[in-house]
């Protein structure tokens, strides 16, 4: 999809929109009935696991993990081995970086259709239903993807914290890929293998204060494109719900963890043993609330599809074999919507997906995100 062709529409800064002061919001913002956040069922007592990652891989905290893998697909991780100090300042200076005004965000801005720099992700059309939310979007690893002019300049450490940050997270990544490679009885190292110089990408997102939150969504339900996604959220404030059986259930913030989910890439690797799930993001009429959330993907030229260990005459393959990086394409100019993005592996839906349209060395230039 060009960028020239998406018509998007008028959308507001929801900052400046809560800067006004209005007591109600825009249209636009306003979900239909059976998207807003209280309808059907949202479980406040149910948590999700909690995973010590000092014990692991030993035997009880690898299985708790398999379990969180199976049943949730979701889990915080606390005893991470990242320093509190360096989650404090990225929190903070993402922070900073949205109370900046207006128009020295707009110094980094988010093309229409684009997943890159200060705005609004996953919006393509002029009748969609926006977020109550501000992204900012950034590609890290491999450096191909880094769109430079769009790493702020103030607050004046953002750059390098970033960048010390990411690497940390994207050694935790590595160390829980191959704990999880051990939860399915595979040796630690097959994902790392398998996955070659993985993708990573951060997006943090800025929830203002809704004066409406019973009608509007922060982030709208989505299953994530990654293998795994770690997610820090503001201490002071829940938002995060996950889909569990058919109820939302809140992600009470835990001081210092992070939350981890599983994404499609794992889901298609282990023809469904794991599966990526459904969240999404309510806001609140008092607080504002942040999250800053990594990405971390297989290459965009690795080969996805199930691995022969999970596939047998009672499991017959559910998933076609696809190049990760047309998924990623796919996944970046599609909405948020469930784990619709998902029919383009599954074998029963494969048949009826139009082809992608451009190859992949294409899509390497375009592409900057997950
Ligand atoms: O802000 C949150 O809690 C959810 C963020 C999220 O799911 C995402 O950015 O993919
Ligand atoms: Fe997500």
């Amino acid at each position: 999809m060009a960028t020239a062709e998406i018509k998007i529409g008028q959308v507001d800064d929801v900052q400046e929109l809560h800067r006004t002061g209005l007591d109600t919001v825009p249209d636009r913002y306003i979900r239909d009935g059976n998207d807003r956040p209280g309808c059907g069922n949202v479980c406040d007592l149910a948590h999700i696991p909690v995973i010590d990652a000092g014990e692991l891989p030993g035997g009880d905290e690898l299985n708790k993990l398999r379990l969180a893998c199976e049943e949730w697909g979701f889990f915080q991780v606390v005893n991470h081995g990242i320093e509190e100090e360096l989650l404090d300042e990225m929190e903070n200076l993402s922070r900073e970086f949205f109370m900046l005004p207006l128009e020295e965000k707009e110094k980094y801005p988010m093309e229409p259709g684009g997943i890159q720099g200060y705005g609004h992700a996953f919006v393509f059309s002029e009748d969609q239903k926006l977020d109550w939310c501000n992204m900012l979007a950034l590609g890290v690893e491999p450096s191909f993807i880094r769109q430079p002019k769009l790493w702020p300049t103030t607050p004046a450490r953002f750059k390098e914290t970033l960048e010390k940050y990411s690497m940390e997270i994207r050694s935790l990544c590595q160390r829980l890929l191959a704990h999880i490679a051990e939860t399915l009885g595979l040796a630690p190292g097959t994902f790392a293998d398998m996955f070659g110089e993985c993708v990573q990408a951060v997006r943090m997102n800025f929830y203002p204060p809704c004066p409406r939150p019973e009608l509007v969504l922060g982030l709208s339900s989505h299953s994530d494109g990654s293998a795994v996604t770690v997610l820090q959220q503001d201490m002071s404030c829940a938002g995060l719900q996950v889909l569990k059986d058919g109820a939302w259930v809140t992600v009470h913030p835990i001081p210092h963890a992070l939350v981890v989910n599983l994404g499609d890439s794992l889901e298609v690797l282990t023809n469904g043993r794991y599966k990526s799930v459904e969240h999404r993001a309510v806001t609140n009429a008092e607080r504002d609330r942040l999250s800053v959330v990594t990405f971390y993907a297989p290459a965009y030229d690795v080969e996805l599809g199930p691995l022969p260990e999970f596939v047998s005459d009672e499991v017959p393959c559910r998933y076609r074999r696809f190049n990760h990086g047309e998924y990623s394409r796919h996944y970046v100019t599609s909405r948020l919507e469930g784990k619709k993005t998902l029919d383009f592996a599954k074998i029963n839906q494969a048949t009826t997906m139009a082809a992608p349209e451009e190859t992949t060395c294409s899509l390497f230039g375009q592409v900057a995100s997950i």
